[in-house]
């Protein structure tokens, strides 16, 4: 049986479906990304699984157990971490009083070698944390139980670029361990560099769950250029150019002729030698490639609003 299973999970708000009948499973030891634009539908996904709300209709699973079995879950929860979009922590309390509730619920079995890696300010008190000590805080009460699933709701949100380099370390290494994660994004790139597989949500809908691979080479990058000297547009008529913008600097001294360009912009799904070769003859003085944003992912194969 898989760690996690949807199957029709549904959440009707009345004015807002925020999530429409959902049907899809994340296999143990596997690292699932679950990814959609603000308002999409994966924090009430994250709520439903937990059961701190009822479905409409529909059913789901955490480690075999129903999550509409209250004392089901419970037992299920011994085994799971879960970090909040916004962890609530009391703000009278230190950060040290706080893990040592958590502890007392849960277990604690690994807290020093956590905050080794993770170091909150444990004798001040929450109300002066930053957001990225609060968040810290939140990984290691996450994880002090030594959980087989972790449920994250954007858990690098305030984390500085070398924290979330480290939990990115941490997570794959958990992930080792045989550990399951699923954690919701809504950042592409953070997603692309951990993730085995991905589900999007976009409206309360599942738009699509593949490996993370295949979502990338559907996606395609966002390439720019600039050259010294004209460039045909037409050495850019390949398979794989969208949405191709040419311009000419101001800063250019020379004309440029029609149908040509020295600076152009496109997102590419193409064969990256096959681009290069129609360029090889000019000479070029900036070549960027960049992963496509995450709107441009929607837009291209989901259909834009
Ligand atoms: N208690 C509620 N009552 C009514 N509508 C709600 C409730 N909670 C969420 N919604 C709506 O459900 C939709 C999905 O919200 P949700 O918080 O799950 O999105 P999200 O993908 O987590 O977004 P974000 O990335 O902004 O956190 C939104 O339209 C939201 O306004």
């Amino acid at each position: 049986m898989a760690a996690i299973e949807l199957e029709g999970l549904t959440k009707d708000y009345g004015e807002v479906l925020a999530a429409d009948d959902l049907t899809f499973s994340v296999d143990h030891g596997e690292i699932f990304g679950y990814l959609g634009p603000n308002g999409a539908g994966k924090t009430t996904t994250i709520r439903l699984l937990l059961g701190f709300i009822s479905p409409t209709a529909g059913s789901a699973t955490l480690l075999g157990r129903d999550v509409r079995d209250r004392r089901a879950l419970i037992e299920a929860k011994r085994r799971i971490g879960y970090l909040s979009d916004e962890p609530g922590f009391d703000e009278q309390a230190t950060g040290a009083e706080i893990l040592d509730l958590h502890a007392s619920i849960k277990g604690d079995t690994r807290r020093e070698e956590l905050l080794e890696s993770f170091d909150p300010p444990l004798e001040r008190r929450v109300r002066e944390y930053s957001r990225g000590n609060v968040q810290k805080l939140g990984i290691v009460s996450t994880f002090m139980h030594d959980p087989d699933l972790v449920i994250l709701d954007e858990p690098t949100s305030g984390l500085d670029p070398l924290m979330k380099q480290r939990f990115a370390d941490f997570l794959r290494s958990e992930q080792e361990r045989g550990v399951t994660v699923f954690f919701s994004s809504h950042i592409l790139s953070e997603v692309r560099r951990l993730c085995d597989r991905i589900g999007i949500i976009r409206n309360g809908r599942l738009v699509t769950v593949e490996p993370i691979e295949t979502l990338l080479t559907r996606s395609g990058k966002v390439v720019r250029v600039a050259s010294a000297t004209p460039i045909p547009v037409e050495r850019l008529e390949i398979d794989g150019v969208h949405d191709l913008e040419t311009g000419t600097p101001k800063r250019a001294n020379e004309t440029v002729p029609d149908g040509e360009f020295i600076e152009c912009a496109f997102t590419f799904t193409g064969d990256i030698n096959t681009l290069l070769a129609q360029l090889q003859d000019y000479e070029l003085m900036d070549v960027s490639i960049e992963e496509a944003p995450l709107e441009d992912v929607f837009l291209r194969f989901y259909g834009g609003e």
